[in-house]
């Protein structure tokens, strides 16, 4: 005798698989193993309504057929029918949520590409129901030609028309083979499955209804990315516009604590400590509190509303073009905060050579500890002037070398990912949620646990940085005539480097504050002052804020050199130790430190000669 007919249960996770299984086998249920996994092997009997029996499989969650776990494996093994100990099935229901079509859809799809007979079983509809959402079942039938039952696994509904609708598949279809190839092309699905769930959504409630309005704007193939550029255009507007009211009160604290030092302390080499290595040192970082809180204002609320995953969405496409996912995109935009956590996040990519991609390129994303650089460079040399109405020149130039870090990440990728770390891209997996009004409160931790974090760096590392640094420009002492930045300690390691840097416009001020911000870029800025204070000790006490002593005496040129420097340039210790923890060695960390390094002397050096031919020499 024939055996009972296989029919396999699949779906996405949580879509309600063992409640249907449950439903309809009732007790007739065994429990074994498949050989050589630890994955159990769910199988039941059902009868059909003319007395037929069936074998019905049980099968993990997965979300496509390209695994990420053991589990996902048999899944899809079974289904293709290449899993050790199974027999190939004759059917599958596929269990999809019916809240949550659009994305349960694209996994419906792709099994439906391979070709086997096949039932939807959409279930959930209480839940749908109770949201006040319709699903028209003969539209959505048409348009995946399958045949679709609603079911509510949990209440025992649907089971009787699900069983017919399986006879009539079942009765039509012939004895299937295993399957060879996968048609893996998830954006393709993606698209389908959200086409289909809009025909077949006869009516929503008002809240995803909003929320497809906006995406019908916000994903909009031409419409999206002009909007993206436009919100990211507006945070680095505000980030100078919004911020020159909180730094003038910081610059004026600094001042104050300056004045009360040199007022009441005796002029010795502890006062000078104090003044320029401390105060005016670590207070020149600090001044970019404000602008660093705006920029995360912008960014938390991205998140919080829920536009950060369709701005994942829209970047998919170009990151498949360089062989990633967006996958990626979440880590490489954590990175714009600060390459650490970015790096820790690659965990959530399971594809191993889409992960290191990632990692070797977050430190090209901007992260918060250039904006300080940038931001004392661009105050200095660029005008405050309006290119366009509500344009400022400054906003722009910063977003050019936002957009510069991207390019070269995105530059960076698809060269590593025809050398290096040679593969193709996984699909976007990624659920889009509803949109919503971020609530104040989360800001504002958000926000504070910024704020520290940036304080807290100030008041450790770059505090004993620029202590150590003020300490090696201040000796040995130098004789009259001879520039003291140039005799001491640190500007005699900065002549040797210099050598090197010359050619792309650095100076020796400059080729001494790159030394120290090897430890953490921002460094570079209280460097530069502290070398300039020590030079200038005896003339101007010192009082003068950094961008004005650069704007009389680097050229443009050179200014943007340093900005090209930085975009690239890995100066950051811990990037490179977190690199090097989550790669298990020092290869990829060298590897990076490498290639930046070579990008940001080719870059910077292209800038300032660029610039030179151009007349700002
Ligand atoms: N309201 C409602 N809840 C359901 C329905 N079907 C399943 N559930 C519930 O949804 C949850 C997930 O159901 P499961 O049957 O475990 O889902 P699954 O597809 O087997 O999940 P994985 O095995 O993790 O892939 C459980 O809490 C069920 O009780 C339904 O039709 N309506
Ligand atoms: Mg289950």
């Amino acid at each position: 005798m024939n055996p009972a007919p296989l029919v396999a249960l699949v779906g996405n996770p949580n879509a309600g698989k063992t409640a249907l299984f449950n439903a309809l086998t009732g007790a007739r249920q065994k429990v074994g193993n498949y050989p050589g996994v630890t994955v159990e092997r769910h199988s039941g009997r059902l009868a059909l309504d003319d007395g037929r029996p069936i074998e019905l499989v049980d099968l993990p969650g997965t979300y496509s057929l390209d695994p990420s776990s053991p589990d996902e494996a048999v899944t899809r093994d079974v289904v293709l029918g290449r899993q050790a100990g199974e027999r190939v099935p004759d059917a599958l229901i596929v269990v999809a949520d019916a809240t949550n079509l659009d994305n349960h859809l694209r996994f419906v799809l792709q099994l439906k590409s391979l070709g086997r007979p096949m039932v939807l079983a959409l279930n959930m509809i209480d839940m749908a129901t109770r949201d006040g959402l319709k699903i028209d079942l003969a539209a959505l039938s048409a348009e995946l030609g399958l045949p679709v039952v609603a079911t509510v696994a949990v209440r025992k509904r649907g089971l009787d028309e699900l069983r017919a609708a399986l006879a009539g598949i079942l009765a039509s279809a012939p004895r299937t083979a295993p399957v060879e190839s996968v048609d893996a092309d998830i954006r393709h699905f993606q698209r389908e499955a959200r086409r289909i769930s809009r025909a077949a959504t006869a009516e929503q409630p008002r809240m995803r209804a909003v929320t497809r309005g906006i995406d019908r704007v916000a994903l909009h193939p031409v419409v999206g990315p002009i909007l993206l550029l436009a919100i990211l255009f507006v945070m680095f507007q505000a980030v100078f516009s919004w911020s020159e009211a909180p730094i003038g009160w910081i610059e004026g604290l600094q001042g104050w604590l300056a004045d009360t030092a040199v007022a009441n302390l005796p002029d010795n080499f502890l006062r000078s400590l104090l003044v320029e290595g401390i105060i005016n040192g670590v207070g020149s970082v600090v001044v970019f509190l404000p602008q660093i809180l705006i920029l995360f204002v912008f960014i938390l609320l991205l998140e919080a509303s829920g536009y950060m995953v369709r701005a994942a969405f829209l970047m998919d496409r170009l990151m498949s073009g360089v062989g990633l996912s967006g996958r990626a995109f979440i880590p490489l935009l954590s990175s714009f905060a600060c390459a650490i956590p970015g790096i820790m996040a690659t965990r959530s990519i399971d594809d191993p050579k889409e992960r290191l991609t990632t990692i070797l390129i977050a430190p090209l994303m901007t992260c918060s500890a250039r904006l300080p650089v940038y931001a004392v460079i661009i105050g200095a040399f660029i005008p405050a002037r309006q290119v366009l109405p509500g344009v400022g020149l400054q906003g722009l130039v910063l977003l050019v070398l936002y957009l510069t870090g991207i390019l070269g990440a995105v530059i960076a990728a698809f060269v590593l990912r025809r050398t290096a770390t040679k593969g193709v891209g996984g699909g976007f997996l990624m659920e889009m949620p509803r949109y919503q009004l971020p609530s104040i409160r989360d800001i504002a931790i958000g926000l504070w646990q910024r704020a520290y974090v940036f304080l807290r760096r100030a008041g450790t590392i770059i505090l004993q940085v620029t202590v150590a640094l003020w300490l090696l420009t201040s000796y040995p002492v130098a004789p009259a005539g001879v520039k003291q930045s140039e005799y001491s300690i640190a500007g005699r390691i900065a002549s040797g480097l210099e050598v090197v840097l010359r050619p792309i416009g650095f100076n020796h001020e400059m080729s001494l504050a790159v030394i120290p911000a090897m430890a953490a870029r921002e460094v570079a800025v209280s460097a530069l002052q502290t070398v300039y204070a020590i030079d200038a000790a005896d003339e101007e006490q010192g009082a003068q804020e950094l961008g004005g002593r650069l704007a009389g005496r680097w050229s443009l040129a050179t200014a943007l050199a340093f900005l090209a420097w930085f975009v690239f340039a890995p100066q950051c210790l811990s990037t490179i130790a977190v690199a090097r923890r989550e790669t298990n060695g020092w290869k990829w960390p060298l590897v990076m430190i490498g290639y930046l390094f070579a990008l940001a002397y080719i870059a910077a050096g292209a800038t300032y000669w660029t610039a030179v031919a151009f007349g700002l020499g």
